[in-house]
C-alpha cells in the first residue's frame, strides 16, 4: 500500500506533555487530506512528525511503504510549505526556487522546472526580484514554487495561506486545488496534507478531512459526510458556519408519542422517523443538534414552535442569520433573503425546528445516537 500510514502514533514532548494519543490514519497516494481542529489540537505537531521535524515518541510513520521514523527530513521525499515563507532574503526569486535542485540535475532541467512552475503560479515576471520587493501573496507563491520544482511525492502545508488577505486566500486556494488536479492529470499524483484551523479551507480543499481535538482523531471523512453525519458533538459543533444549534433536552413519553422537552422553553413533538431511534429511551436527557438552515421562523403563537425573542440579525446579502433567545437558550436560524423581509431585535417570534433533520447525541460522551440493539 503506498501513500502514508500512521500506526498508533503518539507524541510526548520532553516536558511530559502528551500532544498526540494513538493516531491511526491511512492517507492514499494522490489524496488531498486536511488536518483541521482548534488551536492546540496538535495538527501541526502531527504534520511536523510526518515531515521529520519532530521525533515520534511511539508508533510508526510509513511513507511510500517505508517506515520513516529514523529517516532524516531531507531523505523523506516530502516538501513542506510553512505559514512564514522562510525565503532566502539575499537571493532572487529564481535562485530561491532553484536552490534545492542545484547539483542534483543539469542546469537546463533546473531552468525548465523553475520557469514552468513560475508560469503556473503567475510569478514569471518576478523571477529577478528579491523577497523584500514582493507582497505577502507573491512570497507565498514563491514558497509554493520552491516546493513544486522538487516534484515531491508528498506536499505538506502548514497553514500556508494564513498571512494573506481574504481575496488572495481564495485565489491561492483555487491554485492549490488546480495544482493537485493538474499533477494527477499528468500522471504524477502528489499526496497533499494541509493543516488549517479554517473550516472553510478544510471543506473546500480536502478530498477527506481529519478532525482533531486535543490530540485525538474525532472523525475522518469526506466534507459532505462530516457536515451531514458528524460522528460526535465535537465535530457537529466544529464543522459548519454558523455552528449547529446544540441543546440538552429531555425525552418525554406521553402514551405512545415522544416529545422533546426544552425545559422552560417548551415541548416539541418528535416526528416518527426520529422517534424510532429513541424507542428505548424514557425520560432521559440527550443532546439535540439542529443546523441553522433547519430552523424556520414563524409567528409567536404558531403550534409546534418554540417561542423566541430576536436578539441579533446578520444580513449576509444572500441570506439572513437570526440569533434568538429561547428561555435562556441561544438558537440561530438561517434562510435565504427575500426583498421586503424584515425582523427587529426584541420582536417575539416562533421557531419551527425541522426535527426530521435533527442530530441526536449521547449526553455523556457526545457520540451520535444509533438505534439501540434490542
Ligand atoms: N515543544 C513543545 N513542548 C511542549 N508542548 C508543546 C511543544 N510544542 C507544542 N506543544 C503543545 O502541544 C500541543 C499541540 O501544539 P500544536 O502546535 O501541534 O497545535 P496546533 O493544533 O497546530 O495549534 P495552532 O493551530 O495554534 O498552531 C499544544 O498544547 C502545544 O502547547
Amino acid at each position: 500500500m503506498s501513500g502514508i500510514q500512521l500506526h498508533d502514533v503518539k507524541k510526548i514532548y520532553p516536558n511530559g506533555f502528551q500532544a498526540l494519543h494513538g493516531i491511526e490514519l491511512s492517507i492514499q497516494e494522490g489524496e488531498f487530506m486536511v488536518f483541521v481542529g482548534p488551536s492546540g489540537c496538535a495538527k501541526s505537531t502531527l504534520l511536523r512528525m510526518i515531515a521529520g521535524l519532530e521525533s515520534v515518541s511511539e508508533g510508526e510513520i510509513v511513507i511510500q511503504n517505508r517506515c520513516v521514523n529514523q529517516v532524516l527530513p531531507k531523505d523523506r521525499e516530502v516538501a513542506m510549505v510553512f505559514q512564514n515563507y522562510a525565503l532566502y532574503p539575499h537571493m532572487t526569486v529564481y535562485k530561491n526556487m532553484a536552490f534545492s535542485l542545484q547539483g542534483k540535475m543539469p542546469r537546463d532541467e533546473i531552468d525548465r522546472r523553475v520557469r514552468e512552475a513560475a508560469e503556473n503560479l503567475e510569478i514569471s515576471h518576478l523571477l529577478e526580484r528579491k523577497p523584500g520587493q514582493l507582497s505577502g501573496g507573491q512570497c507565498q507563491r514563491v514558497a509554493l514554487g520552491r516546493a513544486i520544482v522538487r516534484r515531491p511525492r508528498v506536499f505538506l502545508f502548514d497553514e500556508p495561506l494564513s498571512n494573506l488577505d481574504a481575496k488572495l486566500r481564495v485565489s491561492m486556494r483555487l491554485q492549490l486545488i488546480n495544482l493537485h488536479q493538474q499533477l494527477k492529470a499528468e500522471g504524477l499524483p502528489s499526496t497533499m496534507i494541509y493543516v488549517t484551523h479554517d473550516q472553510v479551507e478544510a471543506m473546500t480543499m480536502g478530498d477527506r478531512i481529519c478532525v482533531l481535538d486535543r490530540g485525538v482523531i474525532q472523525q475522518v471523512d469526506k466534507p459532505v459526510t462530516l457536515y451531514h453525519q458528524p460522528a460526535n458533538k465535537f465535530v457537529a459543533a466544529f464543522i459548519g458556519s454558523p455552528a449547529m444549534n446544540l441543546h440538552d433536552v429531555t425525552i418525554m413519553r406521553n402514551a405512545d408519542a415522544l416529545t422533546l422537552s426544552f425545559g422552560d422553553a417548551g415541548h416539541l413533538p418528535l416526528p416518527a422517523s426520529v422517534a424510532e431511534r429513541l424507542n428505548d429511551y424514557n425520560e432521559e436527557q440527550i443532546c439535540l443538534g439542529i443546523r441553522p438552515e433547519h430552523v424556520a421562523i414563524t409567528t409567536a403563537d404558531a403550534p409546534a414552535a418554540l417561542p423566541a425573542t430576536v436578539q441579533t440579525l446578520e444580513h449576509m446579502g444572500n441570506e439572513e442569520i437570526v440569533h434568538c433567545d429561547v428561555a435562556g437558550r441561544h438558537f440561530v436560524a438561517r434562510f435565504p433573503s427575500s426583498p421586503g423581509w424584515s425582523l427587529q431585535p426584541g420582536e417575539r417570534i416562533g421557531l419551527h425546528l425541522a426535527l426530521e433533520h435533527a442530530h441526536l447525541f449521547d449526553i455523556n460522551h457526545g457520540r451520535v445516537l444509533r438505534p439501540m440493539a434490542r
